[in-house]
C-alpha cells in the first residue's frame, strides 16, 4: 500500500513573493487526492515540495514518517525512490524511443538485467495502452501518448506516491476522461498514495477521492470529495462551476467594487459564463470492470466514518448515500474495525459537532485581496493522421430525396 504524505504548516517563498503559507494536510495512504486552484496559487510548487525539489522556508514534510525538511541527503535520495512522477509534457528525452524513455529509471537506479528490464517496460507500456508504440519516439507521437508514455516510466520502479502535475494540460476533455480512467486503474492495480495538481473541473469532480484547494497563499480546504463539492464557501463554489462571480478574478486582485459591478451585470441578465451551477454531487469514476477492487474505497470509507461528524451536514449526507450506493452495488467488505458500526442517526445530524475548522481535514476559509499572478497557458498537441470519420447518420436530401451523408 501507498505512505502517508503529511505537511505541517510548511511556507514557501521565492525572494519576497509568498506563495502559500502555514499549509497542513495529510494525504491519506493509497488514495487518490487532488489540489485545485487558479493559475498561479502554487499547485505545482506544492508538489515539488514534497518530492524535495523545492525547500519550504518554514514546516515539516513527513514522508512515511520521514521528515524531509530535515533528512540527510541520502535519506533524502531514498525516499525519492518512494516516488513516481509525471509532469505536465510527460518529460521524455526527445531523442530516446519510448522504450528507453521508459527504462531510464530502471537502468540508472537498478542493476536489472537488459532481459529484465524488458519485461517491466513492455508491461508499464502495455498497462498505459501504449503496447506496440515503444520504437516511437516522443516527437512522434499525440500529447496524449506522451503522457501515457511519461506515467509508464514514472511506474517502472513501483512508487508508493505518484504524483501527477496537470495532466489535462493540451489534452481535449475526453483524452482527459481516458487518462483519468487509467489513474483509477492504476491506483486498483498498485494501491499507491496519488496527488494529482489540476484545475480541470471535471476532473476534480468524478475523479479523487480527496480534495484540497489552494487561493490567495492559503489552502482553503482539504478533505473527503463531498466536502468540496458540496461546500457553500464562495471561492470553492465559484471554482467549481468555471463562473466569472465570485473571489477569483482575472488576476488575483478582486476587489468589492469589482464583485459588486460584476454582480449587478449577472442580475441583469449578463452570460457570467460557466455552466449551469452545478450543485451536489456527481459519481465518482469507478476502476474498469475486470481491475483489481479498488482498495482506497473501503479504507476511505472507514476513514471517513470516523471523522463524519466533524464535517458539514451537506458532506455527511452526501458521504452516507455514496456509502450505502456503494455498498448496495459492490458488496465491499466493510470493516468494522476503524470505524466501528455506522450510526445513522449522522443522517439526520443527530450528534452533529461541526466545527469550523472540520478536525484535521480542513484549514480555516481564510485569504485575502493581495496579488498573486496568472500561470502559463496550455501546450498544443496534434494527434497523429489516421482514417477519415466517416458520419455515421445518413440524412435525406430535402432537394433530391436521395439519402446522403451529412
Ligand atoms: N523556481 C522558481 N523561482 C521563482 N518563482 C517560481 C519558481 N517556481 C514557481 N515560481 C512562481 O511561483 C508561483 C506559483 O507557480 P506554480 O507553477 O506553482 O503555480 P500553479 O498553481 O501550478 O499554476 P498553473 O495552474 O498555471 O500551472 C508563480 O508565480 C511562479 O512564477
Amino acid at each position: 500500500m501507498g505512505v502517508e504524505v503529511r505537511t505541517e504548516g510548511i511556507t514557501k517563498s521565492f525572494g519576497r513573493q509568498n506563495i502559500w503559507q502555514d499549509v497542513t494536510l495529510t494525504l491519506p495512504p493509497g488514495e487518490i487526492s487532488l489540489m485545485v486552484g487558479p493559475s498561479g496559487t502554487g499547485k505545482s510548487v506544492f508538489l515539488k515540495s514534497l518530492i524535495g525539489l523545492l525547500k519550504p522556508e518554514q514546516g515539516h514534510i513527513y514522508i512515511d514518517g520521514t521528515d524531509i525538511t530535515t533528512c540527510s541527503n541520502k535519506d533524502l535520495y531514498d525516499i525519492r525512490k518512494l516516488f513516481g512522477v509525471l509532469f505536465q509534457d510527460g518529460a521524455l528525452f526527445g531523442s530516446m524511443d519510448l522504450f528507453d524513455n521508459t527504462a531510464f529509471p530502471l537502468r540508472e537506479h537498478t542493476k536489472k538485467s537488459e532481459s529484465d528490464i524488458r519485461k517491466i517496460v513492455m508491461e508499464k507500456l502495455d498497462l498505459v495502452g501504449l503496447g506496440g508504440a515503444e520504437n516511437k519516439l516522443p516527437g512522434e507521437i499525440s500529447g496524449g501518448m506522451r503522457k501515457r508514455a511519461g506515467l509508464a516510466r514514472a511506474l517502472v520502479l513501483d512508487p508508493q506516491i505518484i504524483l501527477v502535475d496537470e495532466p489535462d494540460s493540451g489534452l481535449d476533455p475526453v483524452r482527459t476522461t481516458y487518462i483519468s480512467q487509467l489513474f483509477l486503474d492504476i491506483n486498483a492495480q498498485i494501491d499507491a498514495t496519488f496527488l494529482i495538481v489540476s484545475h480541470n473541473i471535471n476532473l476534480a469532480r468524478t475523479v479523487p477521492d480527496n480534495i484540497g484547494m489552494l487561493f490567495r497563499r492559503h489552502l482553503v480546504m482539504f478533505g473527503p470529495r463531498e466536502v468540496l463539492l458540496t461546500s457553500e464557501e464562495p471561492v470553492v463554489k465559484q471554482f467549481l462551476n468555471g463562473r466569472m462571480i465570485g473571489p477569483i478574478g482575472m488576476s488575483e486582485e478582486k476587489d468589492e467594487a469589482q464583485m459588486a459591478q460584476e454582480q449587478a451585470l449577472a442580475d441583469a441578465g449578463h452570460n457570467v459564463g460557466g455552466v449551469e451551477e452545478v450543485e451536489g454531487i456527481v459519481p465518482q469514476m469507478q476502476a474498469t470492470p475486470g481491475m483489481p477492487y479498488r482498495e482506497a474505497i473501503t479504507r476511505r470509507q472507514n476513514r471517513v466514518r470516523e471523522i463524519l461528524h466533524t464535517l458539514p451536514p451537506a458532506a455527511q449526507a452526501a458521504i452516507i448515500k455514496d456509502m450505502e450506493d456503494v455498498d448496495a452495488t459492490q458488496q465491499i467488505p466493510v470493516t468494522a474495525g476503524a470505524g466501528g458500526n455506522y450510526d445513522t442517526s449522522y443522517e439526520h445530524s443527530a450528534g452533529y459537532e461541526y466545527d469550523q475548522n472540520y478536525a484535521r481535514y480542513d484549514q480555516p476559509q481564510h485569504y485575502d485581496n493581495s496579488s498573486a499572478h496568472e500561470g502559463a497557458a496550455a501546450d498544443r498537441f496534434e494527434e497523429p493522421p489516421t482514417a477519415p470519420y466517416e458520419p455515421q447518420q445518413r440524412y435525406e436530401d430535402p432537394d433530391t430525396g436521395q439519402h446522403r451523408r451529412n
